[in-house]
Formats: C-alpha cells, sequence, structure tokens
C-alpha cells in the first residue's frame, strides 16, 4: 500500500530524486558525519530518505515542504524505513518563510530540491546555516545541460544560472557538479 502510494508520487513528479542522486546524497552525508541536516523540498521523503541513511544515528533530519499532504506520505515513508519519529523534524510551510527561522551554523549539510526560483535565496540562507565546512547540495542545478547553453533563456534556466554563478564567484563556497539527474551541484562552505 504505502509502496504503490510512492510509487504514485514519483510518477507525478512529486520526487525528483533519482537512484544515482539518492546514493549521493548518502555518501555525501555519511563522509561528513552529517548530524542535523536540511531537506528544503520534502516530497514524499525519497531524498529525506537517502539522506536518513546516510547521517549519524543520533542525527536529524529537519524537513520542508508547502505541501502538507505531500509530507503525508513521508511521514509514512520514513516510519516504514525504521526512522523514529525523533530523527525527523518535518516543518509544514514555504521555505523562505521556515529557514530564518532555522538557528545559524547548526546544519552540517543542507539539500535543496524544491523551485529553483528559490535557489539563489536558499544558497544564501544556506551560507548562514551551515558550519563551516558544511555542505549544500542543489538538485538539478544545470537544467539537465541547459544551464550551461547561453542561447537557452527561459526563466527556469536564466535563474539556474544566477545560482550557480552567484556560487561559482563566491569565496564561501567550492564548488564541484556531480554528473546525476540533472545535475547535482555540492558545494563545501569555505572554512
Ligand atoms: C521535486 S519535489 C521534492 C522531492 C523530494 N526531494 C523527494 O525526494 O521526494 C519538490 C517539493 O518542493 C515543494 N515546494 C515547492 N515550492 C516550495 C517552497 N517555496 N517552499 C517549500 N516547499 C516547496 C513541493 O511541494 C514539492 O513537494
Amino acid at each position: 500500500m504505502l509502496t504503490a502510494a510512492r510509487e504514485q508520487a514519483v510518477e507525478l513528479g512529486i520526487s525528483s530524486v533519482s537512484r544515482g542522486e539518492g546514493a549521493a546524497l548518502r555518501v555525501v552525508a555519511a563522509v561528513g558525519n552529517a548530524k542535523a541536516v536540511v531537506d528544503v523540498g520534502t516530497g514524499t521523503g525519497v531524498s529525506g530518505g537517502w539522506l536518513l541513511r546516510g547521517m549519524r544515528r543520533d542525527g536529524v533530519l529537519t524537513t520542508i515542504d508547502l505541501e502538507p499532504e505531500h509530507q503525508r506520505v513521508a511521514r509514512r515513508v520514513f516510519a516504514a524505513a525504521g526512522n523514529p519519529p525523533s530523527r525527523t523534524r518535518i516543518i509544514s510551510g514555504r521555505a523562505l518563510d521556515v529557514l530564518p527561522r532555522l538557528a545559524d551554523r547548526a546544519y552540517d549539510l543542507v539539500f535543496v530540491d524544491h523551485d529553483p526560483s528559490e535557489y539563489v535565496a536558499v544558497t544564501a540562507a544556506a551560507e548562514r546555516l551551515l558550519r563551516p565546512g558544511g555542505t549544500l547540495v542543489l538538485a538539478g542545478a544545470l537544467g539537465g545541460g541547459r544551464v550551461s547553453d547561453p542561447t537557452i533563456r527561459d526563466t527556469e534556466t536564466v535563474l539556474l544560472r544566477e545560482a550557480v554563478k552567484a556560487l561559482r564567484d563566491s569565496d564561501a563556497w567550492v564548488p564541484a557538479i556531480l554528473p546525476l539527474g540533472e545535475g547535482l551541484l555540492v558545494a563545501a562552505r569555505a572554512q
């Protein structure tokens, strides 16, 4: 039953995280020994599930989404995977309303997979939230190749291009791109 609901949600495009991206998230969380993680865009809990698998057993995933219905599915997905409720803090709301309420320099990893039009603003929030050496991951950062093609100028691509450029040009970040999904941007918060 749960699997069917989750598969339907994935088919409807509520989750965009591929198996390869999920495995990368798990590795990034494990290598960083992540205890406190923010997941922007809970969806049906696919990314959150991978992050929880890589995080420390005593770690807490703070996950944000404006759709309580998506989070209801995610809550069941997390529980079905054996995660006690104490491992997740599920917050309903708009990312740009919720992120200012989270503590400065308190997080090891911020994963962003919600709305490309907010990637620049969420990157700025992540700079405040992450401890030095912490990691920001942006899903879909290359727009599947559209970002690197200057002839493509639709709004979403332009916004993604701005977010990637801001990260690349900032001393606060050490960015790298993994060729997974539509481009997984992984950036370390400079020390
Ligand atoms: C691509 S899905 C996320 C998939 C999720 N990472 C997963 O693996 O299941 C995007 C999610 O972001 C949420 N969302 C879109 N805009 C948002 C915003 N401004 N603030 C918070 N959540 C938002 C949508 O409701 C949707 O559930």
